[in-house]
């Protein structure tokens, strides 16, 4: 679905909407149908000065005006903004969630009209058109706002349908998971100081090593155990600082991070419950 002439409106206009509308821009939606709110003044004139989206400081006026509503703002605030605005939603609109740990159910429950509610779990590299998302839709959600959703967060990475019971573990995975790789990738500019490069040239090769890696295993489809074995000459360098790597665990250390933040997923959504 082509996504022309269709109104976004990004509720909340933090980190994640900066995101996502510099995303779109980028993909060819025209700035005149984005808009954002948010509480602070001085970030949407941030937005408009730097993306030249419209800007709302009344959250009301956005959803009025909005084809797709995506809601942007904290968990801890979705429940305040839904009460603000649970009946303006008409069931022609699509709500779209990007909260982290707010099932659909909840937000269902203060909208006055069978409105379609889709729940995302994006990430910021839709800032560059890089993200990872999955989506699940909501009671009234059909066709027209699957193919909404799809259509805004395949022009700003790739996405996929998931059921909603798998949003906290994609949440811990994808969701939260360029924190971790920005982890990895000072850790090994950092290793790159220690055995004698310049901080620049050691970031610079960190980062390009993790993305050529990233693009083999996408666009190769090559199971990452045998693009592995392509790098590790027998008796050579990479199987010596693979052992290295399994020594210190990391495995297991990358399975408790995903355990962790899909927990904490969880956590947050049963305290709204
Ligand atoms: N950051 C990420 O990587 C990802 C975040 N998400 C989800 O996206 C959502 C937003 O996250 P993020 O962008 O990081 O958070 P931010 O705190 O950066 O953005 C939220 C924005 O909403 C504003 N705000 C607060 N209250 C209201 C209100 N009543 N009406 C309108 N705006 C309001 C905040 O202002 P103030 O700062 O003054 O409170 C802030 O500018 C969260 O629910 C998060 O779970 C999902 C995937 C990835
Ligand atoms: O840390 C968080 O809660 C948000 C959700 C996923 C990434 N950042």
């Amino acid at each position: 679905m082509p996504l022309t002439g269709l109104t976004i409106g990004c509720l909340g206009g933090g980190a994640m909407a900066q995101a996502l509308l510099t995303g779109l821009i980028k993909s060819g939606v025209q700035t005149q149908n984005l808009y954002v709110s948010d509480t602070r003044r001085e970030r949407l004139e941030f937005l408009h000065r730097e993306l030249g989206v419209h800007t709302r400081a009344n959250n009301s006026e956005l959803v009025k005006e909005s084809d797709v509503v995506i809601l942007a703002v904290k968990p801890q605030v979705v429940e305040e903004v839904l009460e603000e605005t649970g009946a303006l939603f008409q069931p022609h609109q699509t709500l779209i969630s990007i909260a982290a740990g707010i099932a659909i159910q909840f937000m269902e429950s203060f909208l006055t009209h069978p409105v379609p509610v889709i729940r995302v779990m994006p990430n910021t590299p839709c800032l560059l058109g890089s993200g990872a998302s999955a989506l699940c839709l909501g009671t009234h959600a059909g066709a027209r706002d699957r193919e909404r959703a799809m259509a805004i967060f395949s022009a700003v990475g790739r996405a996929v349908e998931v059921p909603e019971e798998l949003m906290d573990a994609v949440t811990g995975l994808s969701g939260s998971g360029p924190a971790y790789m920005y982890v990895i990738l000072e850790a090994l500019a950092d290793a790159g100081v220690r055995v004698g490069l310049p901080r620049d040239v050691a970031l610079l090769l960190s980062a390009q090593t993790m993305l050529g890696s990233a693009r083999m295993v996408l666009e190769t489809g090559e199971h990452p155990g045998r693009l592995k074995n392509m790098v590790t000459t027998p008796g050579g360098t990479a199987i010596a600082g693979v052992y290295a790597l399994e020594e210190g665990g990391l495995r297991v250390t990358m399975m408790r991070a995903v355990e962790e933040a899909t927990r904490r997923s969880r956590e947050m959504s049963s305290a709204l419950k």
